[in-house]
């Protein structure tokens, strides 16, 4: 494993007495985060679950929001924007926007884990506008091109 970079976290007051996302093994790529709230999403329905907690990513970096697998299996619960993406200049309050598509009303519980936070590096890019782009075997091929 690389040495974890570090990321500053602001508890806010709602956030009171909740777990920090920590990863809980040595071997983990993901930071379980817990809901600081209590909402009920209906099928089909979908929220934006308060965690309580706000960051400042250092530069070069993200936080990619990612849904549990076991929620996903047994519940139908994901991230709608799977993955969330937390740009290192955001300062407000970091939100699982969940959605329900299982057939059940789904009760999310103050305190539960709801998604997993992984840190990534970010490549920024720009683009540079040209004429004609250099040829390739794959040309304009793709969608299922080269079959099943
Ligand atoms: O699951 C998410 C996704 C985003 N955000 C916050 C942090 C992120 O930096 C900001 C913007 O997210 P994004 O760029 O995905 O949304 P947008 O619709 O493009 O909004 P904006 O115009 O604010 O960039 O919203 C969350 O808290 N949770
Ligand atoms: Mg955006």
């Amino acid at each position: 494993m690389n040495s974890a970079i570090e990321i500053r976290l602001k508890r806010l007051p709602h956030g009171e007495g909740l777990p920090i996302p920590a990863l809980a093994t040595s071997g983990a790529a993901g930071m379980d985060v817990v809901a600081a709230e209590d909402v009920i999403i209906p099928p089909g329905g979908r929220h934006a679950v308060a965690t309580g907690f706000a960051f400042a990513i250092p530069e070069g970096y993200e936080v990619q929001v990612r849904p549990r697998s076991g929620l996903a299996l047994k519940n139908g619960i994901t991230c709608l924007n799977t993955p969330g993406t937390i740009d290192a200049d955001y300062r407000g309050e970091v939100k699982v926007i969940l959605a329900n598509l299982g057939a059940e009303p789904f009760a999310v519980k103050r305190g539960e884990r709801i998604a997993q936070l992984v840190a990534a590096p970010v490549q920024q890019a720009r683009f540079a506008e040209v004429d004609d782009l250099d040829e390739t075997a794959r040309g304009a091929g793709g969608f299922g091109s080269t079959g099943r």
